[in-house]
């Protein structure tokens, strides 16, 4: 199924970038969407918005004070202030403050629109409020002191015109470009959609992925094992990741080593899922469900083709019918990375959803998620931006490391300040020492050992 020359022979191993070109080359955006703002976050906008309305809609005050005639304040000083009559008060939200003549004063809140007449503000703290005084550092409340929104407030300093008045359009205008088709809505531009007066917007939804472990010795976190059992941890892994990545993600309990039930089961949740990640079951045993369950299969009525090819690396997919968004069937490889060496890759059922099948081991299950479900994910959000960041840096390590030949390698490490140390070793069960790294650190495959202090490609994670 890949454009990607097929490697031959048994051990034959698929580089790690010719298996996620594939994958990114079947995977579309999701079709765009109107959604409630809220809804949107962290989605891709596909309109260029533009200002309705221009914000701020109308003058209006900066601080709590008074707004007057500037000129009036002319020689205002500490020893000299300007008396002036108080003509009424302006909360924020009045729709018809009262004017403020010359000698006047309209005691103003932040955010109330600017009286006629006025053209500055003065904050309070440079009055006496009204209380014959010096300076005060704040109004009494109305509804305590209502005499305050008339009498007489005397100002200590004089402003200029246009002073802490916030003047209309100052902010965006109308008919700017608010935000561009391709923009991540995060808080600060739902904030703007929201403030010029949007409430919904036309996005490209979040990915559903629906995250499925397998494994007939899998129990559910908070029950006790039996001999031989362990928790699926996976499943809260990828679907914890799932979510990072941006999607939308729902967890299936483990299933067993079943493959009718585990067919069902994708079968059942193919209506939830723009794209289906399983654990497990992709190795040689003989309890391999997902392989056994997904080759020759592509979700659709039809009886599935048979064809297995062990001399290609990989095997047949289960139907190659042409056209785009065909549902071709789930092809097992074994990549040239460590971990994360069995996986598998397709699309089934009507709509062709795209299925990645990850190794089972924790690890390697984790690592293929960043390497090829997150950037899945990200390219059916529509974003621009697949990848991890990563950043050169030199290793820290009390030994040479070492890694398989032929593969690449990454190595859970901390990075910090230029530097890169492993943590744990290469085994890809290693769980606690999963969740203490803070990066991968990449042995290319054309090298077998790294000696400390030697510079090295990191995979930043999040
Ligand atoms: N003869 C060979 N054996 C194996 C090969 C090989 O090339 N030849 N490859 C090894 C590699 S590499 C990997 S990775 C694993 C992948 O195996 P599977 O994908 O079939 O995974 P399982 O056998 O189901 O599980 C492997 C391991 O991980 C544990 N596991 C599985 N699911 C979970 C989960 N949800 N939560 C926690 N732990 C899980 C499982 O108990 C096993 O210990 O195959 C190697 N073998
Ligand atoms: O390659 Mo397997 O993915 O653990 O070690």
């Amino acid at each position: 199924m890949s454009t990607t020359t097929q490697p031959q022979g048994p051990e034959a191993t698929w580089p790690v970038t010719a298996h996620l070109d594939d994958i990114l080359a079947t995977v579309r955006p999701l079709e765009p969407i109107e959604l409630q703002l809220l809804d949107a976050q962290g989605c891709v906008l596909v309109e260029d918005v533009t200002v309705p309305l221009s914000l701020p809609p109308f003058a209006n005050s900066s601080m709590d004070g008074y707004a007057l005639r500037a000129a009036d304040l002319a020689g205002a000083g500490e020893d000299a202030p300007v008396a002036l009559r108080v003509v009424g008060d302006v909360a924020a939200g009045l729709l018809t403050p009262p004017p403020a003549g010359e000698g006047e004063a309209v005691r103003i809140m932040t955010g109330a629109p600017l009286p006629e007449g006025a053209d500055t503000v003065v904050p309070v703290e440079w009055t006496d409020g009204g209380l014959g005084g010096g300076p005060v550092d704040r109004m009494t409340p109305h509804s305590t002191a209502p005499e305050g929104a008339s009498g007489t407030v005397r100002v200590f300093r004089p402003a200029e015109p246009g002073a802490h008045v916030r003047e209309a359009g100052s902010d965006v205008r109308e008919g700017d470009l608010a935000l561009a088709a391709g923009t991540v809505l995060g808080p600060p531009q739902l904030g703007l959609l929201a403030a010029v007066g949007r409430d919904t917007v036309r996005v490209r939804p979040r990915p559903r992925v629906v995250v499925l472990a397998t494994g007939s010795e899998l129990v559910q976190p908070g029950e006790s094992l039996a001999p031989g059992q362990i928790h699926d941890s996976n499943s809260f892994t990828l679907t914890a990741a799932a979510r990072d990545a941006g999607a939308l993600a729902f967890r299936v309990g483990a299933i067993g080593d079943d493959a009718e039930t585990l067919r069902a089961t994708i079968e059942d949740q193919l209506i939830r899922a723009d794209l289906v990640v399983t654990s497990g079951g992709v190795s040689v045993g003989a309890y391999d469900v997902v392989k056994e369950a997904l080759t020759d299969w592509t979700g659709l009525p039809e009886p599935a083709a048979e064809g297995e090819d062990a001399d290609t690396g990989e095997n047949s997919p289960a139907q190659e019918t042409e056209g785009p968004g065909a549902p071709r069937g789930v092809v097992f490889r074994k990549l040239a990375m460590q971990p994360g060496k069995p996986q598998g890759f397709g699309t089934i059922g009507r709509d062709a959803t795209p299925v990645l099948a990850l190794p089972g081991n924790p690890v390697s299950a984790y690592v293929s998620f960043e390497l090829f479900v997150r950037p899945a994910i990200r390219a059916l959000a529509g974003l621009a931006d697949l990848h991890r960041p990563t950043v050169r840096a030199l290793v820290e390590a009390p030994k040479a490391l070492t890694s398989p030949a032929g593969r690449r390698q990454y190595l859970r490490a901390r990075h910090a300040d230029g530097r890169v140390t492993p943590v744990g070793g290469a085994s890809s069960h290693l769980v606690g020492a999963l969740a203490r790294a803070n990066a991968l650190l990449v042995v290319p495959e054309e090298r077998t050992s790294v000696e400390p202090g030697e510079e090295v490609e990191v995979v930043l994670l999040g």
